[in-house]
């Protein structure tokens, strides 16, 4: 569905290496590494937002729905919740449907600044999946919500990821335990240039409490 062949990418100094992968329909990746090393630089790679990445570097973007759930949730402002899910091509109904599906059941008419942090970004999520994505990439969609709001939105997102098969999903965490609810595949970001220490699937028997032990002997947080 996807294949990255970016050869490197820096902003003065060396931030991403080189890094080859090949994504495929369904798979649910969890993106984790130190805090500063590239991830946020490799979802804008992906996404196409990054201008000095060749298009030649990402194979087979051009086919695809991408929805791009960023950190902060770049709703605009001015527009109500359904005015900013029908700029990206929802009708009232579907609009309606979406905002229901995110648990905002009857807030259509109110305004991004009218809502709390959690609602802003599942709104936000209503709108990545206003585009019918066949490719979604969160950045960090638990970091600054408290513990309750965090799980209620990783369950969504797991729903989200069964009714939606075919679809496949980056996810940058800091977090161990959201690759073992959200992921059957784990990239580890790490060194200076950065590249993809780890690219394993979670099927596997035994991997995933390798992989977890591994990652939760590792300070994800940089600090
Ligand atoms: N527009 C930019 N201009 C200059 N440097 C940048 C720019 N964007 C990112 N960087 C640098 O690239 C490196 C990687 O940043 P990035 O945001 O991708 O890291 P990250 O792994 O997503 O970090 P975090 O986990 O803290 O969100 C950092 O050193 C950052 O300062």
């Amino acid at each position: 569905m996807l294949e990255l062949r970016l050869t490197g990418r820096d902003f003065g100094q060396p931030v991403l290496g080189k890094i080859f992968a090949t994504i495929n329909q369904g798979d649910h990746i969890c993106l984790l590494g130190p805090s500063g090393i590239g991830k946020t630089t490799l979802l804008n790679a992906i996404a196409g937002l990054d201008k000095t990445v060749p298009d030649r570097a990402v194979i087979g973007r051009d086919k695809l729905r991408v929805g791009y759930l960023f950190q902060e949730h770049r709703l605009l402002p001015w527009r109500t919740l359904s005015a900013n899910l029908r700029l990206v091509g929802a009708s009232d109904r579907e609009a309606e449907i979406l905002l229901r599906q995110v648990g905002l059941s009857g807030y259509g008419q109110y305004f991004p600044d009218q809502l709390s942090l959690g609602m802003a970004r599942r709104a936000a999520l209503a709108r990545c999946l206003a585009v019918k994505p066949d490719l979604l990439l969160l950045d960090e969609p638990f970091a600054s919500l408290d513990p309750v709001m965090a799980s209620e939105l990783k369950a969504l997102i797991a729903g989200i990821l069964d009714s939606h098969p075919n679809m496949a999903m980056i996810c940058v965490t800091h977090d161990g335990g959201d690759a073992e609810i959200l992921a059957n595949r784990l990239w580890y970001l790490d060194g200076k240039p950065a590249r993809l220490q780890w690219d394993d699937l979670v099927g596997e028997p035994g991997l995933v409490d390798g992989l977890l032990g591994r990652l939760r002997g590792l300070d994800l947080t940089g600090s």
